[in-house]
C-alpha cells in the first residue's frame, strides 16, 4: 500500500464514523466544514426532489405569472389553478431553494433563480424536456451496463441512433431543433463575445440546427458571409429562417450527412457548436477531418461546447452530460486536452482555450490549421 493509499483509508475510516461525524459537528474548528459536507451531500441525496419543484414552477407558469408583481398566496393559487394548500407548500418549496422570494407583507415574489429563468427562456425548455431525460435514467445501473434497448432520450435525437442519419424523421427533428434554438440564446452571445470573427470573411457552421448560432453571429459581424450544413431537413428550417431574417444574400444552408458528405467549400471558419459531444471517439473525428479537408492552411476550426473538467463545474460535464450523453446512446463529454488532442491528430495547431465568461455553459477551443 502506497503512502497515499494508507491515508486514504484512514480517512475514509474516519469519516465512515458515526461517532468522528458527532464529534466533528460539534467541534468549533470542523463543525462549519462537517455541515458543508452534509448539506453537500444532502443536496446529491433530494436533487430529483428539487429538480421537481422546479419542473412544477415550470409547467404552472410560477415565474411568469411572479415577473408580473408580487401576489399572495390566495391569488397564486387561483392563477396556477391549484388548491390553497397546494399553492403555498410549492411557494414555501421554491421560496427554500431561491427560485421565490417571500415579502415581508407575505405576498410572494420572483427569487433571485426564479428572476434568473426569466430572462432565459430555454432553461424552461430544458426542465420541461427533462420528464424524458429523468425517466430514462430510472434505472442507471441498466444502462451504465448497456442493457436497455431503446430509450426516450435515442428517440427524441433521432441522429443519434440513426446509421443513416439523413433519414431521420422530421417529427423528432422540430422537436430537438426547437429546443436546441432556445438553449442556443445562452450560448451564442457568450462564445461571440470570446472570439472575434472580425478577421474573417465566411464562417461554416457544421451542425448549426435552424440557424440560430448563424443568425447571431451574421447580425454582430455585417461583413461576415455565412454557411450552415445539416441534416437536409434541418437546413431546410435554417434556408427559411435565414430568409425570414432577410439574411438570404449572404447566408446559405446546405443539407448533408456529415459522415457521408463533403462539406461545402469557401469558408476560412468552421464552428461545432454543441455537436463533437454527441459522438464517439471515431465519428468525432471524422468530422474533425472532414472540417479540415474544406479548410484552408492557416483556417480556423472553433469547438464550443460544456466540457469536462471545468473548474468549478466538475458536475455538469462528468455527471450531468455523461449520463444524458449515455441515455442518448452516442457521445461523451471530453476536457479540452481530450479535444485538443483529437485536434493536433489532425494537423490543428496551435489549439487555444479562449476564455468564455460563463464556462458551465460553453467552453472554447480555437485552432489553426496547418500546412
Ligand atoms: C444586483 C443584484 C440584485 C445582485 C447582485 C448579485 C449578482 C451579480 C447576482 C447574479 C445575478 C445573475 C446575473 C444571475 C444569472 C444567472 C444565470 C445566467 C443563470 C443561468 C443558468 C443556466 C442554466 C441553469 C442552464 C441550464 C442548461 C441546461 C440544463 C442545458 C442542457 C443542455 C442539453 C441537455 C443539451 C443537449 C444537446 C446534446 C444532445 C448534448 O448535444
Ligand atoms: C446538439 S445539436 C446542436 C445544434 C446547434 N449547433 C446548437 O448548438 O444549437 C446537433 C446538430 O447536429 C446535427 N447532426 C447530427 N448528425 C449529423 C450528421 N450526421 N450530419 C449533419 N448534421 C448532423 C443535428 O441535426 C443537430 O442539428
Amino acid at each position: 500500500m502506497s503512502i497515499f493509499d494508507s491515508w486514504l483509508d484512514v480517512r475514509n475510516r474516519l469519516l465512515a464514523s458515526p461517532a468522528f461525524q458527532r464529534w466533528a459537528s460539534a467541534f468549533p474548528l470542523t463543525r462549519p466544514i462537517a455541515q458543508k459536507r452534509a448539506r453537500e451531500l444532502f443536496d446529491i441525496v433530494a436533487g430529483f426532489v428539487y429538480s421537481q419543484i422546479l419542473f412544477a414552477c415550470v409547467r404552472l407558469k410560477l415565474f411568469e405569472i411572479l415577473a408580473e408583481g408580487p401576489q399572495s398566496a390566495d391569488a397564486l393559487a387561483k392563477r396556477m389553478a391549484l388548491p390553497p394548500e397546494g399553492a403555498i407548500r410549492l411557494l414555501r418549496a421554491a421560496g427554500s431553494l431561491r427560485l421565490v422570494a417571500v415579502c415581508e407583507d407575505k405576498r410572494y415574489a420572483l427569487g433571485e433563480l426564479g428572476a434568473a429563468m426569466i430572462g432565459n427562456p430555454g432553461i424552461a425548455a430544458m426542465v420541461e424536456h427533462h420528464a424524458m431525460v429523468y425517466s430514462d435514467l430510472a434505472d442507471p445501473v441498466a444502462l451504465l451496463r448497456g442493457e436497455v434497448e431503446r430509450t426516450a432520450l435515442s428517440s427524441y435525437w433521432s441522429y443519434a441512433a440513426n446509421t443513416d442519419a439523413a433519414n431521420v424523421d422530421e417529427q423528432s427533428i422540430d422537436g430537438y431543433t426547437a429546443l436546441m434554438s432556445d438553449s442556443q440564446s445562452l450560448i451564442a452571445g457568450d462564445v461571440l463575445d470570446a472570439y472575434s470573427l472580425k478577421g474573417h470573411k465566411c464562417l461554416l457552421d457544421v451542425g448549426g440546427g435552424d440557424g440560430t448560432f448563424l443568425v447571431t453571429a451574421a447580425k454582430r459581424w455585417p461583413h461576415l458571409k455565412v454557411i450552415l450544413f445539416d441534416l437536409p431537413a434541418v437546413a431546410e428550417r435554417a434556408k427559411a429562417r435565414f430568409q425570414r431574417e432577410g439574411l438570404a444574400d449572404r447566408a446559405t444552408a446546405v443539407g448533408g450527412d456529415v459522415m457521408r458528405d463533403p462539406l461545402p467549400e469557401g469558408a476560412d471558419v468552421v464552428s461545432l457548436v454543441r455537436v463533437l459531444h454527441d459522438h464517439d471517439d471515431d465519428e468525432a473525428l471524422a468530422i474533425i477531418k472532414a472540417a479540415r479537408r474544406v479548410l484552408p492552411t492557416g483556417g480556423t476550426l472553433l469547438v464550443a461546447e460544456p466540457m469536462s473538467g471545468t473548474p468549478g463545474a466538475e458536475p455538469i460535464g462528468d455527471a450531468y452530460f455523461g449520463f444524458y450523453l449515455l441515455a442518448m446512446g452516442s457521445g461523451r463529454p471530453r476536457t479540452p486536452v481530450e479535444i485538443d488532442n483529437m485536434l493536433r491528430l489532425n494537423v490543428f495547431d496551435p489549439v487555444r482555450l479562449v476564455p468564455t465568461v460563463r464556462p458551465i455553459l460553453t467552453r472554447l477551443l480555437a485552432a489553426t490549421r496547418m500546412a
